[in-house]
């Protein structure tokens, strides 16, 4: 989808001047810009959200920051980008673009002045990003405008005058199809930029040159479109060392006021221009409602403007859009109409795609081919003797030609569409002179009745004037003359009125016949012109196929000569070849027929050599086999002595296994017992405890069965006491105290023996277990040493049979080595046998082989002699 950032600039001193009321506000964080007013009672209040939104305090740093930089990046990493700016007059779009030139100029340090627009940042970064990579690159950029749908280039050096520009004297470049798809402009300048402080130099070069009209909105306004387009190419390096060329190319457009023509005040003069200007916008507004409304035809064609941008709208470029507004209300209509238009337009989806990097070599064929175009060019018109037309330029007219072509067979349905609507004319125009001839005689006849009516009239008139006297008495007979009178009024009324609205008709009618009259002779003159103009292309286009016709035919006798030429010295030497490839033919069967001798000789030499060898190997073998056999019986023999000293060792470690087996069992059942022996004393040792636990609390609950009773005891006592100590208070303090030690004193030693049994009682259980624990004890000391001695008599048994193993295992281990020595003995034997034969043969497929060889020589020799023959034949 298109991007798009929005830039509403700060109240100009007009403005502020004026005092004008601000409408337009925006939230930067929530990306919303938003437009209030009471316009005549009817509250205007609407919001749009865009990409990135700036108000007024926001500096030109800000927009590049968040809004280019990542653009600028993508065209590094080989992308084509636009960025369109897009408002009305005044609002800013030069500004956002390129800055205030005049102010800004370059800090001692190459830093950009804080005016610098969006050109002077993007080039500035483009060349602090190549040298921070150490990239080789190359950058071009080229500057034009588009005006009255004219296409000057603002970077060519010369300085048009004003008057010529007038004279339509400059120079305007066409746009031609660059045969990939694309457009191109035809004899652009292409500045190559070295490093970013050139950068001002061009844009004042330009805006220079940029044309300005003073219309009564802006003094300053800018009536036509920019476009400055910056071009990159870095080299890069595969990893298998090809140098592969990146491209990505950057458009900033500054269009033309959005505004309504008729409210910027062109007119007259402008008109034209005010026209085209309108036409490229217009375009440019069709061609995004199109593309918005997915329609099939998006008419790209119809404007300079779009046919230049086109791959920037629905194209593979990624494009933006910076929307420029004034905060004034006096704008108020154009803010709304530029928010609604970028609201609009923020729909069209683009399919970016990276540029394909090219081979270093493919650019230079590419340069080369171009350099080749321009030298024909040059020479052709350095040399002005005819016409010279390098193949390209012709294919490329040869295209244009069939599209005039189409175009006039458009036309010709055009004409024959408009004759037949002058036919139809015609009819009506026969149909109107038809109405005008009959209504003409209507009007004769209506003109005779008049004028009989009145000659009637008049001879009434007489006659009543005559009659007045004689008919003055019969009131009845005047009465009669005087109706008479009135309805011969009240007929000539109507027919004048008849006659008023007749004339009438036919003043219309003579106006509306005049006017078809001027129509037809227009449409005349038009269709004249035309078929004069056309007949005029046709006969120069019939003038450029009869002679490119005649000559072909020039070129075409040319070559039939040179083919019969051709066909004649083809026959000869066809014929010469003919003989000379019988004659090496014959030559050949002769060498094929002695090389087939010789291969012959040699297959019987080599089938006796081979018939030694096979008797060679056989002996060979023979001995090998006696050799294996006496080696055979040695080794079974040492294999037997093996097999018995292994067999008596297997015996003696079976007997050894069984009598360990028999130390394992008993131990095993001593452990048994001995487990059956605790198992029974920790039973014992559980029962002891479970009795001791019953014990501990029965005591538990007669000494609590005491104390209570005790205390109930001494309380009743200490009640009895109380009451006798109320009644003698004084007396028996004494004896009370007494009393009480006696009872206290006495209860203690009941109590005392009670823990004294239950110590004693305890004491003996106690020693009743520590009796039992020794006798476990010991019983334990007895079975420890019984396993002890039981181990050591195991450890005894093993480790002299471990020393008789060992001695058998020393014994297997010598038999192995000297069957080991034994076999390395067989096997040098066998070795140098092998050898020896092996030798043997060798010699002898040496011998097969220099037999081989001279035949190969032979058959090489036979083989080059014919091949020479047959090559200088
Ligand atoms: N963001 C801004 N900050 C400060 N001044 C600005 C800003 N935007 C525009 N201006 C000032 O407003 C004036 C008009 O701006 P500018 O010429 O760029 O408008 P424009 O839209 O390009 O008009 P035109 O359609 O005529 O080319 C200039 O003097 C410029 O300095």
């Amino acid at each position: 989808m298109f991007r798009f950032f929005f830039v509403v600039r700060p109240f100009s001193e007009e403005e502020l001047r004026s005092n004008a009321p601000q409408v337009v506000t925006c939230n930067d964080y929530q990306r919303e810009v938003a437009v209030s007013q009471n316009i005549a009672g009817k509250h205007i209040d609407r919001v749009f959200t865009f990409d990135k939104v700036f108000g007024p305090s926001a500096q030109q740093r800000d927009l590049y920051e968040q809004a280019i930089i990542p653009i600028v990046n993508e065209v590094l990493e080989g992308f084509n980008c636009t960025i369109f700016a897009y408002g009305q007059t005044g609002t800013g779009k030069t500004y956002t673009m390129e800055g205030d030139c005049k102010r800004s100029k370059s800090g001692p340090f190459g830093e950009l002045p804080p005016e610098a627009g969006v050109i002077p940042r993007a080039i500035k970064q483009i060349f602090d990003t190549l040298e921070s990579q150490n990239a080789e690159y190359s950058v071009k950029v080229t500057f034009l405008e588009l005006y009255n749908e004219e296409i000057t280039d603002l970077l060519t050096p010369e300085e048009i005058p004003r008057v010529a520009l007038e004279d339509k004297q400059k120079k305007q470049l066409p746009l031609m199809e660059d045969g990939k798809g694309g457009v191109l402009v035809r004899g652009l300048e292409e500045e190559i930029v070295t490093s970013a402080s050139e950068i001002f130099n061009l844009l004042e070069r330009g805006s220079a040159k940029r044309r300005t009209a003073e219309t009564l909105l802006n003094k300053q306004s800018s009536r036509s479109h920019s476009l400055f387009s910056i071009t990159i190419h870095i080299k890069e390096a595969t990893p298998e060392g090809e140098e592969l060329i990146k491209c990505g190319k950057l458009n900033l457009v500054d269009l033309a006021g959005s505004e309504n023509i008729s409210r910027s005040g062109a007119r007259e003069g402008r008109a034209r221009e005010a026209g085209e200007i309108n036409k490229s916008l217009l375009t440019l507004g069709r061609v995004i409602s199109a593309l918005v409304e997915h329609l099939g035809h998006v008419p790209y064609r119809d404007s300079k403007l779009t046919r230049l941008l086109r791959d920037s709208l629905g194209g593979r470029t990624k494009t933006c859009i910076i929307a420029t507004v004034s905060p004034a209300v006096h704008c108020l209509e154009e803010t709304l109409s530029t928010l609604d238009y970028a609201h609009r337009a923020k729909n069209i989806r683009n399919k970016p795609e990276v540029n394909q990097k090219m081979m270093k070599s493919t650019l230079i064929k590419d340069l080369y081919g171009e350099i080749d175009r321009l030298k024909a060019e040059v020479y052709a018109t350095r040399e002005k003797n005819g016409v010279y037309i390098p193949k390209e330029r012709y294919y490329q007219e040869e295209s244009e030609r069939k599209a005039m072509t189409d175009q006039i067979e458009q036309m010709g349905v055009m004409i024959e569409t408009h004759q037949k609507q002058l036919d139809e004319l015609q009819d009506k125009y026969d149909a109107q002179v038809q109405q005008c001839s009959d209504l003409s005689s209507k009007l004769d006849a209506t003109d005779k009745n008049l004028n009989q009516t009145s000659k009637l009239l008049t001879r009434t008139e007489e006659e009543l004037r005559r009659c007045q006297y004689a008919l003055k008495e019969q009131d009845f007979v005047i009465s009669e003359q005087k109706k008479a009178e009135n309805a011969l009024a009240h007929q000539a009324c109507v027919l004048r009125s008849d006659l008023e609205k007749s004339f009438k008709d036919n003043v219309s009618l003579f106006m509306k016949i005049a006017r078809e009259d001027k129509l037809n002779a227009d449409n005349r003159s038009v269709v004249n012109n035309f078929q004069a103009e056309l007949a005029q292309q046709l006969d120069s286009l019939c003038n450029i196929v009869s002679s490119s016709v005649s000559r072909q035919n020039e070129h075409l006798q040319c070559i039939e000569k040179y083919c019969h030429s051709f066909l004649e010295t083809h026959d000869k030497a066809i014929i010469d070849f003919k003989k000379k490839i019988t004659a090496s033919r014959a030559l050949y069967i002769s060498h094929i027929e002695a090389v087939q001798n010789v291969v012959r000789l040699h297959k019987a030499s080599s089938n006796a050599a081979l018939e030694e060898i096979s008797a060679s190997s056989s002996s060979n073998a023979h001995s090998i086999g006696e050799f294996l056999a006496a080696e055979a019986v040695e080794g079974n023999s040492i294999f037997d002595d093996l097999q018995g000293t292994l067999s008596t060792h297997q015996g003696e470690v079976a007997g050894f296994a069984r009598e360990l087996r028999e130390r394992f069992n008993v131990s095993i059942e001593h452990t048994m017992n001995m487990s059956e022996f605790t198992h029974g004393f920790l039973q014992k040792l559980m029962e002891e405890s479970r009795r001791l636990e019953n014990h501990a609390s029965q005591v538990d609950e007669i000494q609590m069965k005491s104390i209570a009773e005790f205390q109930r005891a001494f309380q009743e006592q200490s009640k009895s006491d109380v009451e006798k100590l109320v009644a003698d208070m004084t007396n028996l303090v004494s004896n009370h105290i007494r009393r009480q030690e006696e009872l206290v004193g006495a209860r203690l030693i009941g109590l005392r023996e009670t823990v004294i049994g239950n110590k004693s009682f305890l004491d003996s259980h106690v020693s009743s277990m520590e009796g039992i624990t020794t006798d476990a004890k010991r019983k334990w000391q007895e079975f420890s040493m019984q396993a002890e001695n039981a181990a050591k008599d195991s450890a005894d048994f093993s480790a002299a049979k471990h020393c008789r193993m060992e001695l058998l295992h020393q014994q297997c281990v010598s038999t192995a080595e000297s069957a080991i020595k034994h076999w390395k003995r067989t096997s040098e034997s066998v070795n140098e046998m092998g050898s020896h034969h092996v030798s043997t043969i060798v010699s002898l497929i040496r011998n097969v082989s220099d037999n081989n060889e001279q035949h190969d020589t032979e058959i090489g020799l036979a083989r080059a002699a014919v091949e020479g023959r047959r090559g200088k034949e």
